[in-house]
Parts: structure tokens; sequence; C-alpha cells
């Protein structure tokens, strides 16, 4: 791994997956990404790839400029123990996963080397990074170096957008709406489906016509200087078929609904984080440093 910008992966699961795609063949070669990844399935798809594996942690960490951390949160403690002997002063840590705060995460990091400060960056990235088309939201804990923000902003942008946010909480409101999101929009989308087929379409064309409202829609928003409240009013004829399906989003407070599954989200990540301080093994001095 010669390359300028060497990067390890520890979990090597969907997230992970939707990441490479941006990366290869424009920030790194598949040579320059190490995978830390139990699973040998897991494993077997990213050596087709070209991409350097490895079942435990192992010195080619050591390596590695940038680690990703892209674990369940249930399982972060462990991974991050069994990683942290080979942590350089200078690798740029990044946590991807929802919940953990910054503080739970450096105390693990730095724990068997008390005078080192990880240099540590959360963020929350949402699965359309698959096709280079995510965004994700971004903190940096203090004294994190202009240039490894520049770095993780370069990782995060070549599979969409990258959003900054000043304070650590709003990544847990970012979770909540773009981490989150594609599953709501997922969600809607089978639901077009279904009231379509019930009206008397079939799967496909209810499918297709689905899947362009939602492209159409969306494309005609981002690319509009028209708020999206106009755009839909401009839909809605008075008295007319858009009316009545609104009116009756409106009896169901559609936007009601969706600001309590948003607020559920956002109140899961905060439970996520303590149950994870209340998990948190006793110090476990794994350390070569
Ligand atoms: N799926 C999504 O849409 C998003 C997920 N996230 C976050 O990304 C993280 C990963 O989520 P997914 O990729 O969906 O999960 P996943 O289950 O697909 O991948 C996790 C991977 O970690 C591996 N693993 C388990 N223990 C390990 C250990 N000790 N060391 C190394 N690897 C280990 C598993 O074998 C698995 O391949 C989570 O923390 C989640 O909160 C963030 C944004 C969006
Ligand atoms: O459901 C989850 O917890 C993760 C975080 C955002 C999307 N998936």
């Amino acid at each position: 791994m010669k390359n300028s910008l060497t990067i390890a992966f520890i979990g090597g699961g969907n997230m992970a997956g939707a990441m490479l795609g941006g990366l290869l063949g424009n920030l790194c070669q598949p040579q320059d990404i190490l995978v830390v990844d139990p699973g040998e399935a897991t494993r077997a798809a990213w050596d087709a790839r070209g991409v350097v594996t490895a079942a435990v942690a192992c010195e080619a960490l050591s390596q590695c400029k940038v680690w990703i951390y892209a674990v369940k949160p249930q399982v972060m403690q462990q991974a991050i123990e069994a990683t942290r002997p080979f942590l350089q002063d200078d690798t740029l840590v990044i946590s991807i996963a929802a919940g953990l705060p910054t503080t739970l995460l450096s105390g693990w990091l730095d724990q068997a080397a008390p005078t080192r400060t990880t240099r540590l960056i959360r963020c929350m990235p949402n699965t359309p990074a698959l096709i280079r088309q995510g965004i994700t939201g971004l903190y940096a804990t203090p004294g994190v170096p202009a240039a490894d923000r520049q770095r993780a902003q370069d990782i995060l942008s070549s599979v969409g957008e990258a959003v900054w946010v000043d304070q650590e909480t709003q990544l847990d409101a970012v979770t909540a709406l773009s981490g989150s999101g594609p599953a709501y929009v997922f969600l809607f989308i089978e639901s077009l489906i279904a009231g379509g087929i019930s009206l008397g379409l079939d799967q496909e064309q209810a499918q297709r016509l689905a899947l362009a409202t939602l492209k159409g829609a969306s494309l005609l928003a981002a690319g509009s200087d028209q708020s999206p409240a106009r755009l839909r009013e401009n839909v809605t004829s008075p008295g007319g078929t858009t009316a009545a399906a609104l009116n009756r989003f409106a009896q169901g407070d559609f936007a009601g609904l969706v600001q309590a599954a948003m607020q559920a989200a956002n109140d899961r990540a905060a439970q996520m984080a303590q149950e994870s301080a209340a998990a948190a093994q006793p110090a476990q001095d794994s350390g070569k440093k």
C-alpha cells in the first residue's frame, strides 16, 4: 500500500461497501484499501474487488492514514480495542456509527495511551453513496487539523455531498433526516406502488410510475428556485385530484407523522449512546503504545 491515501475500513458491511465505489479509481486504488471484518463471505466480496482484507486487526492497519469504523454501535468498543494497538499519532479516525458520541469513542481510542488525543471525525453518510448520490453530515472534534478535515471531506465527497455541523448533537438530526431517510423514501415508494396496484395498474407499471415520479419531483425541487411548498401548490388545482389526495394526507396528519418518526429516530440515537456507555466494558489494555 504505497498510494498517498491509504484507508482501512474496520467493518466491511453495507455502508463500507456503499462507500467503496466512490473511493475506487477516484481517491484510491483497491490495493490502498484494507478491510478488517470477521465475516468470511464479506471478505470474499471485497477480495473479489482487489481490496486487501484481514479477519482480525493486523500490522497493516498501522500503514493506513485513515481508519473508518463502520461496525454496528453494539460492537464498536470491541472493534476499537482490537485495533487501537496499531493506531498512530497521526491516524485520522472516522466513525460512521449512529448515536455513538465522540466522547465515548475518544475514551475507547485513547484509553491505552492517555497522552494521545486521536484525530477523530464523526459522520453520518447514507446508502445512496452506493451510486455516488449520498449525503453525509460531518462533525470534527476540537483539534482535528484542517488538512484532516479536508481529507475526510474529500473521502465523503467522493460518494456524494458533504455537510459540516458545528454541534455534535446535530448529527442525531442528520441521522433522523438523511441517514435513515432513504428508508422513509423507499417506504413511500412501496406505498405508491401498492396504491397503484390497488387502483388497477400492474406491478411493473406502478413501479415505473412511482420511481419516475420520485426522481422527477426530486430533480425538479433540487433545480428550481421555487420552494417545495410552491411546487406542491403548482400541482394542486383547486377542487382537483391532488387537493383530494392532500386533504386525505392532512386528515391523517402526514406532516406530524413524519415529524414524530424523525423525533423517534433522533431519540433512538441518543438512547443508543446511553446503552453503549452503560454496556462499556472496563478498560482492556491491548496496548502496543
Ligand atoms: N446502513 C445504513 O444506512 C447506515 C449505517 N450507518 C452506520 O454504519 C455502521 C455499519 O452499518 P452497516 O454497514 O449497515 O452494518 P453491517 O452489519 O452491514 O456491517 C457491519 C460489519 O461489521 C463487521 N464486524 C462485526 N464485528 C466486527 C469487529 N469486531 N471488527 C470488524 N468488523 C466487525 C460485520 O461482520 C459486518 O460485515 C453502523 O454503525 C450504522 O449505524 C451509518 C449511516 C447509514
Ligand atoms: O438504522 C440505523 O441505525 C442506521 C443509521 C442510519 C441508517 N441506518
